[in-house]
């Protein structure tokens, strides 16, 4: 018992001191520039000057170098007040982005699917969720580019190169076109049902991305998720399917 006492002191210590090196060595990686390295210095000075005006018990000298301490947050609130008000406007405005991003996304795909279905043009788009759709795409073309409703129907229209196969968006940006997917297996698919839907269905049954799908035979937009097919969607309720499925899990 008393063996295990005298080992838990030195695990404490030993726990102490790898935290302590675990936040300076944080702290050393987080502040750039020659200033703030010189201050992150002054600090650990300060507390290095603590533990031994304590280990020696020097209480005048512990009082002066604890006050300075003490005071030292202020001081560095002083001094980094700029970074300080960027790191949060940074903070503040990215979730804000965010937010409006996958909600112009959604609002540019709607319309952009709406406007091709009418005229009867196919189009299939994917939209990746937490489950990458890279390793089960052939051929396609690198994009990269923002979303809007011109450049998803300019990449469908007939005379485009890249008309055949799937557009597939991820983080929020079109990052591909062409793309062929694998066709569903499920034997219990409609017989009669062609290769865009089996493409969208089948990969929507591996990864757990939104497929949208606008028929050129009949003019009408499906969403198939899960291996489950929703048809004849008008634009707001594929807007309200969309910002169901597909915001939630972009902001996370
Ligand atoms: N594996 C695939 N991955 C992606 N797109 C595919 C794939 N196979 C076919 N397509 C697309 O589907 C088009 C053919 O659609 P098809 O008419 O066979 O299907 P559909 O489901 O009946 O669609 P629609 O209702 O638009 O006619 C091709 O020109 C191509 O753009």
């Amino acid at each position: 018992m008393t063996e295990l006492l005298q080992n838990r002191g030195l695990l404490q210590d030993l726990l102490d001191l790898a935290l302590t090196a675990f936040v300076v060595y944080r702290l050393s990686r987080l502040v750039k520039g020659v200033m703030a390295q010189r201050i992150l210095g002054v600090l650990c000075l300060l507390f290095l000057g603590h533990l031994l005006t304590r280990f020696f018990a020097l209480s005048a000298a512990r009082l002066l170098i604890d006050a300075l301490l003490a005071s030292s947050v202020v001081v560095l609130a002083v001094i980094f007040q700029t970074d300080i008000r960027r790191a949060f406007t940074v903070l503040t405005r990215h979730q804000h982005e965010k937010n409006e991003t996958m909600s112009d996304v959604i609002d540019e795909l709607v319309f952009a699917v709406a406007s091709l279905a009418q005229k009867r043009i196919g189009a299939l788009i994917v939209i990746e969720r937490s489950i990458p759709v890279d390793t089960y795409l052939a051929v396609g073309t690198d994009i990269d580019a923002k979303v809007t409703s011109e450049l998803i129907s300019s990449i469908f229209l007939p005379y485009s190169p890249i008309h055949d196969g799937a557009v597939i968006i991820q983080r929020g940006k079109l990052t591909k076109a062409g793309c062929f997917l694998p066709l569903t297996q499920n034997p219990e698919v409609n017989k009669n049902l062609g290769t865009r839907h089996r493409a969208a269905l089948g990969l929507s049954e591996l990864v757990d991305a939104v497929v949208v799908v606008a028929s050129e035979e009949s003019g009408t937009v499906s969403l198939v998720v899960g291996g489950k097919k929703t048809d004849n969607l008008d634009p707001p309720a594929l807007g309200k399917l969309l910002r169901r499925l597909v915001e939630p899990r972009w902001l996370k």
